[in-house]
Order: C-alpha cells, then sequence, then structure tokens
C-alpha cells in the first residue's frame, strides 16, 4: 500500500478500511498521495467473488489497489434494470476491506456526470454486433465511463473480468485506438460450483429460474467438449443444451449464441483457426445473463 490518507489502520493490507473518495477532490487528495503502481478494478458494485479475484490479481499487478463502484447510467437501456440494479455499498466496503483495497471511488451520478455528456465515446461497430445488438447504445455507454475513470483516476493497469468477454475487446481496442496509457489485464470467469458464472444479477434469479439459468454454462461446456470437431459442432452442441432450456419451466429466452473472434466480436466460419469466443446471452424471467467460455482451434490448439 503506498497511499496517504484516512485509512483506520496504517501499514495497509487486509481488513483495514480503505480510503473512500466520493468526490473528484477528495480522489484527487488520496490520488496525489500515491506513489508506485497503481491498479483499478471497475465496478458496478453488489461485489461478489468474481470481484474479489478481480481485486486480487490487481494487487498482484501494483503497489496500490483502487476500485470504483458507480452504476453508470449511460449503459443502461430505457427497459433494462437501472433502478433496481442492486446497491450494497456498505457489504462492498467491508469486500474491499477484506481484500486489502486502499481507495474506493463511489461517486455519484451528479459527481460522474455533473451534466448530461454531449460527447460520448463511440464504440463502432464491435460495440453493435453481439451484445452491442440485445443492448443498443449500452458499449458507447461503458467506453465513456471507463474512459472518464481513467482519467480521473490515473491507473497504470487496470483489470477486467472475462466474463463480459466484449467489453473486454472493446476496452482494450479503446485503448490501443485512442492511445489511452493504461494497461488492460484480463482475469477468468469464477463460477458458482455447478457452473453458473458469478453475476450481480443471479440475486434476482427464483430457485426454479437458477435451475433453468444453468442451461447457459450447460451449453458452453457442450460447446467446448465438442471442440474437436470444430467451430459448428461447437455451436450444434451449444444450441441442443439451449434448445431444451427454451422449454423448460421457467423458459430461457435466448438473445444470442455466437462462436466469435476474440478480438473483433466477428462471427468465425469452419476453416478459422487460433482463438474463438463462444459466448451466450439470454433471459430468465425479467433477468439478462451473459457468459461465454474461450476456445481454440486448428494447428495451435
Ligand atoms: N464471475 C465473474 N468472474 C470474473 N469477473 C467477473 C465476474 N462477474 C463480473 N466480473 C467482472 O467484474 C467487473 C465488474 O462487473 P460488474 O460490476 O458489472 O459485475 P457483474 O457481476 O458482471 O454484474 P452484472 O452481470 O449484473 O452486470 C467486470 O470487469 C466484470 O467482467
Ligand atoms: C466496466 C463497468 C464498471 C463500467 O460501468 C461495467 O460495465 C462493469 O461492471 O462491467
Ligand atoms: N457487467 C456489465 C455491466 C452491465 O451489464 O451493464
Amino acid at each position: 500500500m503506498h497511499v496517504r490518507g484516512n485509512r483506520r489502520r496504517t501499514g495497509g493490507g487486509r481488513g483495514v478500511t480503505p480510503v473512500i473518495a466520493k468526490t473528484r477532490d477528495e480522489l484527487a487528495a488520496v490520488r496525489g498521495g500515491v506513489t508506485g503502481r497503481l491498479a483499478l478494478v471497475p465496478t458496478m458494485g453488489a461485489l461478489h467473488e468474481g470481484h474479489r479475484s478481480l481485486i486480487r490479481r490487481a494487487r498482484e499487478l501494483a503497489d496500490t489497489v483502487a476500485v470504483s463502484i458507480f452504476v453508470n447510467p449511460l449503459q443502461f437501456g430505457p427497459n433494462e434494470d437501472f433502478d433496481r440494479y442492486p446497491r450494497t455499498f456498505a457489504a462492498d466496503v467491508e469486500a474491499c476491506a477484506a481484500e486489502g483495497v486502499d481507495i474506493v471511488f463511489a461517486p455519484t451520478r451528479e459527481v460522474m456526470y455533473p451534466s448530461e455528456p454531449l460527447v460520448r465515446v463511440d464504440s463502432g461497430p464491435m460495440g453493435r454486433v453481439v451484445e452491442g445488438a440485445a443492448r443498443p447504445g449500452h458499449f458507447d455507454g461503458v467506453l465513456t465511463v471507463v474512459l472518464k475513470l481513467f482519467n480521473l483516476v490515473r491507473p497504470d493497469v487496470a483489470v477486467f473480468g472475462e466474463k463480459d468477454a466484449q467489453q473486454l475487446a472493446l476496452i482494450r481496442r479503446m485503448a490501443a485506438d485512442l492511445d489511452v496509457p493504461v494497461e488492460i489485464v484480463a482475469a477468468p470467469t469464477v463460477r458458482e460450483f455447478d457452473g453458473l458464472a458469478l453475476s450481480s444479477r443471479n440475486r434476482y434469479l427464483s430457485p426454479a429460474e437458477r435451475r433453468t439459468a444453468l442451461a447457459l454454462s450447460q451449453a458452453l461446456q457442450a460447446g467446448a467438449d465438442a471442440a474437436a470437431g470444430g467451430p459448428s459442432a461447437v455451436v450444434r452442441a451449444a444450441r441442443a443444451v439451449l434448445d431444451k432450456a427454451a422449454a423448460a419451466d421457467p423458459p430461457l429466452a435466448l438473445d444470442y449464441l455466437v462462436l466469435v473472434d476474440p478480438a473483433t466480436f466477428t462471427e468465425i466460419d469452419d476453416a478459422h483457426t487460433g482463438p474463438a469466443v463462444l459466448a451466450v446471452a439470454g433471459r430468465v424471467g425479467t433477468t439478462h445473463l451473459i457468459d461465454n467460455v474461450p476456445l481454440r482451434f486448428g494447428e495451435e490448439s
């Protein structure tokens, strides 16, 4: 821990309350006291073991770890769950303390957007396919807030989860295309004992909905198991599981199942060699869930 501020005990480490910055001035004050490398883990709060794995990765990469907690209105569509998105700030701070986080940046909407932003980051064609087609405007909102967070926190490195694979690819691309001086590091997806990817939205699920939702990770596993048969076999195997879930009670309403190039999110065909991502999203009840698995085809596999 290389930060001066109002932490309850000095010396850093687990169990120490992080410095909490809610305003730009508070953030600037604590940021000014940081020496050495700073890692940022951007989140929307409701922290779970997936977020905590990102924090642990961040700690390996830097002397000081900051976590941002902000439910970004810009990335939610008008009929999405912005209002009911879980907000569990006290528990989040406890989780951050337990992981030895140094700084929590938790701005209000007014701090983050003192006025409606007229200029936003355009996520381009990659932002309009797959999850971007299911959630129009979503990735412009994500990239805009991530760039703002980078400008405010000025991290050397930022850690993102592979669970949001298209988000990760777009953030990498934004950093490269706009010369953003932040190293982007990916961390693997953390799952429940039965394979369900951890997500803040899992808490919306009833037990019956959760059983149906399990089809997402099961479909990915079936796809991965079929990888030796090539891309078409992967999609066929995954689709068979999802078709069953579509007829379950409650049903899974599939948004997409795609096999894509992880860097561009364009669909691949049987001629493809190298890395790929099998990505799936669907709704159970009113809950939108996403998941994916990284794969590799051809000579390099
Ligand atoms: N199961 C997981 N394993 C690893 N990283 C994760 C996992 N879930 C989320 N993350 C990562 O945590 C960061 C913050 O994500 P976010 O706060 O949106 O959590 P979330 O659980 O994905 O919420 P939701 O899916 O409801 O939006 C992102 O980089 C995301 O990829
Ligand atoms: C990166 C992010 C914090 C931006 O709001 C969000 O999209 C998320 O939690 O993955
Ligand atoms: N995990 C990505 C944030 C969102 O779903 O809005």
